[in-house]
């Protein structure tokens, strides 16, 4: 059995805390012979701040690469309000993303069954669902130049923010969906706002001759995003795969994320370009949720997206699909018994702290293997 090497990067706020719950069934699998990870540590957002005065060290981004996949918790939180735009918490995670060239964001929403009482919207509306958002990670108004602040001198300041996207970055994130599709339930909805935007209008005309070109075989429809946004709390089971930009693909999947019942609920994966000769390729995974500042350090955080984050390395860097489906049928399974941390609070039996439900989760692991 080969070694993984995992780089961990549990960051801010919540972040050491639901880190803590993934480092518990890694300890496990290595010490079942399932797997032999080899775990090392980094720092990343204000912690990385706090100790080198940059949101990620040099030598911690030489690990990110040189590692088999990375985990990440979260960045950020209002005691690095006041730090300069650069070296901000959040820019540790968006140099890793570019760096890493991490282009292509899988955000699966699944409605667990015992929490669809859990979510916002009725039970109606939200059971069995199971749509993925495919985000463009790379490009976009995130990483678009110029952006800037200029002073016009006159008691004004200008902002500006750059969309941009190149035919090749649509391509690519289209592939991507289309591949994904078809091996689900075979649509893809692409989303952009071709009606204001002229990314909108490439984003449209791009994938559509994609479909035509490369994949006839799988259903294609347009939202406009705003309208899209609707349709997610409307009547989000007519989705199967989702693509779309790096903005729209950041709020869409957080409104997502409300239909599985909490934004503790939903892991991501960030992958970059399959290396042809190795079959490898650099992939970060890290839950959908910031640092939540709010609940930091209380202990009640929930690690079900960071758990499920690691059943992501899991399927799409490790080829362990078959131990990925076993950690969420074990997730699945504490929900069943009622077991909740306080965000899914909903039905409970029991309100568990974020080590308890980390320790549910490993104990139906163990009980299933045994
Ligand atoms: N990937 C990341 O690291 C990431 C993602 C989003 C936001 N952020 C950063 O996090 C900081 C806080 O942002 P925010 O408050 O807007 O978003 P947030 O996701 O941290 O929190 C939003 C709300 O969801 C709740 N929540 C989030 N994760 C939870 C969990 N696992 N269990 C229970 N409840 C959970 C929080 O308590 C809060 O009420 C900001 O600095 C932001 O930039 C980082
Ligand atoms: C923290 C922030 C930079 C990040 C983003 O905007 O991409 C976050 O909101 C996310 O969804 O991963
Ligand atoms: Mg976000």
């Amino acid at each position: 059995m080969s070694i993984i090497k995992l780089f961990v990067l549990p960051g801010d706020g919540i972040g050491p805390e639901v880190m803590a719950e993934v480092e518990k069934i890694v300890a496990w699998l290595n010490s079942e012979g399932v797997a032999r990870f080899e775990i090392e540590k980094g720092l990343v957002g204000g912690a990385a701040f706090d100790a080198h005065g940059a949101a990620i060290s040099e030598a911690d981004m030489a690990r990110a690469k040189a590692a088999d996949a990375v985990l990440l918790a979260a960045v950020g939180g209002p005691k690095w309000d006041g730090v300069p735009y650069d070296v901000r918490p959040e820019a540790g995670l968006l140099r890793l993303r570019k760096d890493l060239a991490l282009f292509a964001n899988l955000r699966p929403a699944i409605c667990y069954p015992a929490l669809a009482d859990a979510s916002s919207l009725k039970r109606e509306i939200v059971e069995g669902l199971d749509l993925m958002i495919v985000r463009e990670l790379t490009g976009g108004v995130y990483f678009g130049e110029p952006k800037q602040i200029i002073d016009l001198g006159n008691g004004q300041k200008r902002a500006i923010d750059t969309q941009v996207y190149d035919t090749y970055e649509i391509e690519r994130i289209g592939r991507v969906a289309f591949d994904l599709a078809r091996k689900r339930r075979n649509k893809v909805t692409s989303s952009e706002k071709r009606n204001v935007m002229k990314s909108g209008l490439l984003w449209h005309e791009v994938i559509s001759a994609l479909h035509v070109r490369e994949y006839p075989d799988v259903e294609l429809e347009h939202q406009l995003a705003d309208a899209l946004g609707m349709q997610l709390v409307r009547r989000p089971k007519q989705f199967d795969v989702i693509v779309t930009d790096n903005l729209f693909g950041d709020m869409l999947s957080d409104v997502a994320s409300m239909l599985t019942g909490s934004l503790g609920m939903l892991p991501s994966a960030s992958l970059g370009e399959k290396d042809p000769a190795s079959e490898s390729r650099k992939a970060l995974y890290e839950p959908v949720h910031g640092s939540a500042p709010d609940i930091a350090g209380k202990g009640m955080a929930n690690p079900i997206a960071m758990i499920g984050s690691l059943a992501m390395a899991l399927r799409y860097s490790f080829e362990m699909g078959e131990l990925a489906d076993r950690i969420e049928r074990a997730i699945s399974l504490v929900l069943e018994k009622g077991l909740r941390t306080a965000d899914i609070a909903g039905g409970a039996k029991q309100i568990l702290s974020t080590a308890q439900m980390g320790d549910a989760v490993l104990a139906e692991l163990k009980a299933a293997h045994s």
